[in-house]
């Protein structure tokens, strides 16, 4: 989402999938960018930002105001009514402070639940929620929360309400057992197949919360989950890799 060109891509086919939708986004390239302009240095543990009281200004104003709006605009442009959120908004997603351990991520947030009555009438209004990746304690507290972690609890939390497809976009077909070659895409994936690509390395960095988020959704109740590139997700059947629980 943030390469223009391929934000432009992604707009056009999220503004082509038929039905209700939600997008979820991020923006840590951006974060650590601006970060680093203001003189604040970024330090990720375990694929998760660690997040002082600066560093959570900064996430707030990069996720919620800067990409958020720029996404929306362009949502808008192609004709889809969106409207910009953060889990503080409806009160839609809580969260609470990750547990400090031998690491203290600082303002990271867990989630705790979503208020499914809440999105579900907003989906029903005709709107296209797009969330950034900010959830809030409701004690006036924000959190950073990990983008691939809100979108499964979104999803989960949907199912009582639709038949949900969570899809995982990014730059190649889906999960593959060599990213030098095209052709080598899985699928299929199950827990136990991907348990066995991750032990031999096969899947690994950013993939692993995809992966990991994509399975709990699974168990949490969503119906259908994919791995893919943006171009599927106009098809009512994409291609890329359709994650199973067997
Ligand atoms: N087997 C695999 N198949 C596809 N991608 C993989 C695999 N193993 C690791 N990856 C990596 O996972 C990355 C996706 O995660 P990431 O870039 O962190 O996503 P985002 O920033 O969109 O959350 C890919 O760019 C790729 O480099
Ligand atoms: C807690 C935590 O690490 N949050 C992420 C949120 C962004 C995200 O998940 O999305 P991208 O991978 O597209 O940046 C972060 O600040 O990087």
């Amino acid at each position: 989402m943030e390469e223009p060109d391929a934000l432009q891509e992604l707009i056009a086919h999220f503004a082509a999938i038929p039905g209700k939708k939600v997008l979820v986004h991020g923006g840590g390239r951006t974060a650590t960018d601006v970060a680093g302009r203001l003189g604040l240095e970024s330090r990720m543990v375990q694929g998760r930002r660690i997040t002082d009281a600066d560093t959570l200004d900064v996430i707030t104003m990069v996720y919620g105001g800067l990409i958020s709006r720029k996404v929306v605009a362009q949502l808008q442009a192609a004709g889809v009514n969106a409207v910009g959120l953060t889990g503080a908004d409806l009160n839609l997603i809580r969260a609470r402070k990750r547990p400090v351990g031998e690491i203290d991520w600082g303002f990271v947030g867990d989630v705790e639940s979503v208020n499914g009555d809440g999105l579900h009438a907003l989906l029903e209004t005709g709107a296209v929620p797009v969330f950034a990746a900010i959830t809030h304690d409701g004690h006036g507290q924000l959190f950073n929360t990990n983008a691939d972690t809100i979108a499964a609890e979104l999803a989960a939390a949907l199912s009582a309400y639709y038949d949900v497809t969570l899809a995982y976009c990014f730059e190649h077909p889906g999960v593959m057992r060599d990213l030098n070659d095209p052709n080598s895409l899985v699928a299929e994936l199950t827990s136990a197949r991907y348990r066995t690509l991750k032990d031999d390395g096969t899947i690994k960095e950013g993939m692993l919360p995809k992966l990991d988020n994509g399975f709990r959704a699974l168990a949490k109740g969503a119906q259908h989950v994919v791995v893919c590139k943006s171009d599927q997700l106009q098809f009512q059947q994409p291609q890329g890799t359709w994650l199973t629980e067997a």
